[in-house]
C-alpha cells in the first residue's frame, strides 16, 4: 500500500526553484533516510507532504489524498526542524505539552481526560522520559526536550512519523534510545518513517531506504 505518492511534483519560492519533476513511492512499512546539502530541499519536501506548501506543477498524495485539504494530517505525526528551541520559555509542563498533541485524537475519537493520560505517558515512558511529566519543558536539556517532541510525535499512534532532524545536539545515550524505539515501532507496527537527517545514516538501525536530495531531484542510493 502507497502512503505517499509523488508524480513529476515541481515546487518553487517565487523564483527559487527547488524540487524539478521529483517522483517518489513511500509504502506502508518503509523506513527512509533522507539526506543532502543545505538548501536542497528536504524541508521544503516534507511540508509539500504536510499540506504546507503547494506545488505548481505536478502531485503529492498521502494515503491516497491531496495534503493540502488535510484529511490524512490526523495519521501523520512530525517532529519539525529545530523544534526544541522554541520551548525554551514557553511556560508548559511536559505533560500539558504532550496534550497539546493529543487535540485531533480526542476530537476524532472522544478520548477520555483518564485514556488521554493514560497514552501520555505509555509515549513518555517509551522514550525514558516519564519522571518529567512534571517538569517545564524549558528546564530539560535539549536531547530530552527532543525525547519528549518525538514522544508527542507518537502519542496518538500515527501510521506515518515524518521527522526533520531529529538527533541535532542529541548525545549518544538518546541517539541510541531515539534510533530503538523507531526500529522497533517500525518492525513491530510497520510505522512508515520518513527522517531528514544530516547525521550518520549508519545510526538508524532498521532504515531500508536511502535517499538523496540533489539539485531538485530525489535519488535512490
Ligand atoms: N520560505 C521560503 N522562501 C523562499 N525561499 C525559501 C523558503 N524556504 C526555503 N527556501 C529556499 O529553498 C531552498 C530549499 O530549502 P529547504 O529548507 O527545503 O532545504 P533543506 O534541504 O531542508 O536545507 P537544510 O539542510 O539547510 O535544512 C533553499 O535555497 C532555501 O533558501
Amino acid at each position: 500500500m502507497k502512503i505517499v505518492s509523488i508524480k513529476d511534483l515541481t515546487f518553487r519560492y517565487v523564483d527559487v526553484p527547488v524540487l524539478k519533476k521529483v517522483n517518489l513511492d513511500i509504502r506502508q512499512g518503509d523506513y527512509a533516510i533522507l539526506t543532502g546539502e543545505n538548501g536542497s530541499g528536504k524541508s521544503t519536501l516534507l511540508k509539500v507532504l504536510l499540506g504546507e506548501l503547494s506545488p505548481q506543477q505536478g502531485t503529492a498524495e498521502v494515503f491516497g489524498k491531496d495534503p493540502v485539504r488535510g484529511f490524512a494530517r490526523i495519521k501523520i505525526g512530525y517532529v519539525p526542524q529545530n523544534s526544541i528551541y522554541r520551548n525554551q520559555s514557553f511556560p508548559a509542563t511536559v505533560e500539558e505539552i504532550m496534550m497539546t498533541g493529543l487535540y485531533q485524537p480526542i476530537w476524532r475519537r472522544k478520548f477520555s481526560g483518564k485514556m488521554c493520560r493514560k497514552q501520555i505517558m505509555h509515549a513518555l515512558t517509551e522514550l525514558e522520559m516519564e519522571e518529567f511529566s512534571k517538569h517545564r519543558i524549558g528546564e530539560l536539556s535539549g536531547g530530552q526536550q527532543q525525547r519528549v517532541m518525538l514522544a508527542r510525535a507518537l502519542e496518538g499512534n500515527p501510521e506515518l512519523l515524518i521527522l526533520d532532524e531529529p538527533t541535532a545536539g542529541m548525545d549518544t545515550v538518546s541517539l541510541k534510545s531515539l534510533c530503538q524505539v523507531l526500529d522497533r515501532r517500525n518492525r513491530e507496527q510497520k510505522l512508515t518513517i520518513i527522517i531528514v537527517t544530516h547525521g550518520n545514516t549508519g545510526d538508524f538501525v532498521g532504515a531500508g531506504r536511502f535517499l538523496k536530495a540533489e539539485e531538485g531531484r530525489i535519488l535512490e542510493l
